[in-house]
């Protein structure tokens, strides 16, 4: 069928409005020609990423998205390059980024948020299992489809982890004690990351935002985690959360504990939605 097709094309493809850019190029919303098939075409500028010397981590991206098959993770299905871009073929998000409907909202309710928080452990779960640090989990690169499910998209920064990491990655806020002291790193960080998404999405700010990054790098390290008094957030929500950011990395919750966590149990939607 179409869909093992490997010499994919521009011609193949009608391109429609841009959906929002990215780093490195721009994402449209377009359809394969033959089919109708509705996809998300990521076009990204070669001078761009060879200035950064990207090349490797871009195949990096490419190898790790397009093996992993969940119902969590953005399907890439393919790519093709002309002479100044790469195109890559990827799944159509329907919701579009859950960013938005966070600062829309300005919070989510706790079920909203455990029901994320619960997928994105699923999620987790299967790309350790597959080696895969994502290590860049923040909600710019979470797309909801057209139940509002959640899909982890951007693999930019995930790596295939045969051992521990060293390199820097993503924006602060998001980041472990571990990665912002430039230490090595293992699949703990995206448990870290968890635990700052479940506190963003309840009070629609994340724990140790600051006004610079010498500030929030501080507040990282000491964990100085400070739950406000609006709005109401459950007790078991608070010790989830206290139960992720832990500076230890060998002592945060499994994402196979955070699965039984009362408050997950007490709140998550079992079909994601
Ligand atoms: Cl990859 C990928 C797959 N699908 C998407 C997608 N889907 C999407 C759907 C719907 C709406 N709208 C729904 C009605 O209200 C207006 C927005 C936006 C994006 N957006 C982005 C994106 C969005 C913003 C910035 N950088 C990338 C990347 N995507």
């Amino acid at each position: 069928s179409e869909s093992v097709k490997r010499d994919w094309s521009i011609r193949d493809f009608e391109i429609g409005k841009p959906l929002g850019k990215g780093k490195f190029g721009r994402v449209y919303l377009a359809r394969e020609a033959k089919s109708k098939y509705i996809v998300a075409l990521k076009v990204i500028f070669k001078e761009q990423i060879e200035k950064y010397r990207l090349q490797h981590q871009l195949k990096r991206e490419m190898a790790i998205q397009t093996s992993l098959r969940h119902p969590h993770v953005l399907r890439l299905y393919g790519w093709f390059h002309d002479a100044e871009r790469i195109f890559l073929i990827l799944e159509y998000a329907h919701g579009g980024e859950l960013y938005g409907e966070l600062r829309r909202s300005g919070h989510l309710s706790e079920k909203q948020a455990a029901t994320y928080i619960a997928s994105l452990t699923h999620a987790l779960a299967y790309c350790h299992e597959k080696h895969v640090i994502h290590r860049d989990i923040k909600p710019e690169n979470l797309l909801l489809d057209h139940e509002g499910r959640l899909k982890i998209a951007d693999f930019g920064w995930s790596v295939q982890s045969k051992n521990k990491r060293h390199t820097m990655c993503g924006t602060l806020d998001y980041l472990a004690p571990e990665m912002v002291e430039n230490k090595a790193h293992d699949y703990a960080v995206d448990n870290w990351t968890l635990g700052i998404l479940c506190y963003e999405f309840l009070y629609g700010v994340p724990p140790f935002e600051a006004d610079s990054q010498a500030d929030t790098f501080r507040r990282i390290m000491k964990v100085d985690l400070t739950f406000p008094s609006t709005p109401h957030v459950s007790a078991e929500a608070k010790v989830l959360i206290t139960q992720l950011l832990v500076k230890d990395s060998a002592k945060r919750l499994s994402l196979e504990n955070i699965l039984k966590h009362p408050w997950i149990i007490m709140n998550a939607d079992p079909n994601g939605t």
